[in-house]
C-alpha cells in the first residue's frame, strides 16, 4: 500500500477490487483524469489515475449530496438499494460492488443476490451501470486471478 501511495513507485499488487474498477472504466472508454469520484475504491489507486475521490461512510452527512456530484460512483456498502436514482449525477458511471443476499422464495435456494444501487432508478439517470449479479463481480474475480498469476510468476522468477 505504501508503494501504491507514492509517485513513481510500483506496488507488488494493486488490491483486486479497485483494480477491477479501473480496468472496467478504462475498457469502457471512461476518462478518469480530473474526474470526481465517490466510493470506497482505494483512493491511492485512483490518485494514480488522477481522479479526485470522496469516501462516504455510515457517519457521512448528506451522502446523497456528495454522490450526486460524482462522475464515477462506486458503491460497496452491503445494503440493498441504498443508492437511489436521485443520489446520482445525470450521466454518471455507476459501479455496484454490493453483493447482498435478499430473501426470495421464487429462487431455488430461497434468496437472490442484489446490489447496493436501486438499478431501476439508476438506469434512468446514469450513462452506465454494472448489474448485480454479473457486473463488476466477475471482473473483480478476474483481477484476483491476475494478481495470483503475477504472484506465481514472481515466485518462479518468470518476470
Ligand atoms: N457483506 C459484504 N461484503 C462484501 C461486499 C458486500 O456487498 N457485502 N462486497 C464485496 C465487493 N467485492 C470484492 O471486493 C466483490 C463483489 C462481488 C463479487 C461477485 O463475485 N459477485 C457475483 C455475485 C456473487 C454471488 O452470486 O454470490 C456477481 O456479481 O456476479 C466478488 C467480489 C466485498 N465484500
Amino acid at each position: 500500500m505504501g508503494n501504491l501511495a507514492m509517485r513513481g513507485r510500483k506496488p507488488l499488487f494493486i488490491p483486486f477490487a479497485s483494480k477491477a474498477c479501473i480496468e472496467l472504466l478504462l475498457r469502457s472508454g471512461v476518462e478518469i483524469i480530473g474526474k470526481e469520484g465517490c466510493g470506497n475504491w482505494e483512493k491511492q489507486n485512483c490518485w494514480r489515475h488522477h481522479a479526485t475521490v470522496s469516501t462516504l461512510h455510515a457517519f457521512t452527512k448528506n451522502p446523497e449530496h456528495i454522490s450526486s456530484e460524482a462522475d464515477i460512483v462506486v458503491s460497496d456498502v452491503g445494503v440493498p438499494n441504498i443508492v437511489r436514482g436521485d443520489w446520482l449525477k445525470p450521466g454518471a458511471f455507476v459501479i455496484d460492488m454490493g453483493a447482498n443476499p435478499v430473501k426470495d422464495s421464487s429462487c431455488r435456494n430461497g434468496y437472490r443476490i442484489t446490489g447496493d444501487v436501486c438499478f431501476e432508478e439508476a438506469i434512468k439517470v446514469a450513462s452506465a451501470i454494472t448489474p448485480v449479479p454479473g457486473g463488476i463481480g466477475p471482473v473483480a474475480i478476474s483481477m484476483l486471478l491476475s494478481n495470483t498469476l503475477d504472484s506465481a510468476k514472481r515466485a518462479f522468477t518468470f518476470t
